[in-house]
């Protein structure tokens, strides 16, 4: 693909926090480059998938959002799309919960995945909505790309935590899909009190390859920078043809 072409980002849209990605994407595309031409859209159709390079799966409810999506015949091709042609996805909240390969605290019968991550999450961890709450983040990967513009590292990201998932487990390189997949990088860790002190955490942002995956909403905080820097992968990805490789 070359740059004067225009780069597809679709926000699936069957629940959630569709319109609020769509905003932030809106204002975040006007600071990756002006050489780029983004079209950003809904996604509530195979064919709408299809013309997409990339794709947000929105915060929301995932069990509600797998059924919608197994009705409208999304499913296999979510899976199509991530697993198998690789395209870069980003997954905030409930969008996590459905790239990761499986998912705890899930209602009686389970729920289906697209799966793409080789995580386990739990869901809700963080209790219910009245628990929801804002906390600053630091987000290395975002400092690297500031150092380079500005020589500073990032300010925290407010991140906000509305009945979020984390990641409980990392998969083994043997226990994942295999196939030659890079490994999961974690890229942002919540740490609270106590357990600080003993550098322990929660995993609340990861990347594996081409899928990206937070547990907090940053569609909600109006602080474009999250969006900005998957973006940029996005196009490099598009001009490189291939999927986001690990460092990229
Ligand atoms: N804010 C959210 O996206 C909540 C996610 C929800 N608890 C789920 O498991 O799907």
């Amino acid at each position: 693909m070359t740059v004067s072409q225009t780069i597809t980002i679709g926000v699936l849209a069957l629940q959630g926090g569709v319109v609020e990605h769509l905003n932030l994407l809106r204002r975040a595309t006007a600071q990756v480059s002006p050489a780029i031409e983004f079209a950003l859209t809904e996604v509530r159709t195979p064919d709408q998938l299809a013309r997409c390079d990339a794709l947000i799966i929105p915060g929301g409810e995932s069990t509600t959002m797998a059924i919608v999506a197994r009705r409208l015949g999304l499913l296999d091709p979510l899976r199509e799309f991530v697993k198998v042609q690789r395209k870069p996805v980003w997954g905030t909240c409930a969008g996590l919960v459905m790239l990761a390969e499986q998912a705890s605290a899930v209602k009686q019968g389970g729920q289906e995945l697209v799966g793409g991550l080789d995580v386990r999450v739990l869901r809700n961890r963080f209790g219910t909505q009245l628990q929801s709450f804002v906390a600053p983040l630091e987000l290395g990967f975002l400092s690297e790309e500031e150092k380079e513009e500005k020589g500073k590292p990032a300010a925290p990201f407010r991140a906000v935590f509305i009945r979020a998932p984390v990641v409980e487990e990392i998969m083994a390189e043997e226990e994942g899909a295999g196939g030659g997949k890079p490994p999961v990088e974690v890229l942002g860790v919540y740490r609270k009190g106590d357990a600080e002190a003993e550098g322990k955490g929660d995993i609340v942002a990861v990347r594996q390859g081409n899928v990206f995956g937070t547990s907090f909403h940053p569609e909600l905080t109006g602080d474009v920078r999250i969006h900005v820097w998957w973006l940029r992968q996005v196009v490099d990805s598009a001009r490189h043809g291939k999927s986001i490789v690990q460092g990229a």
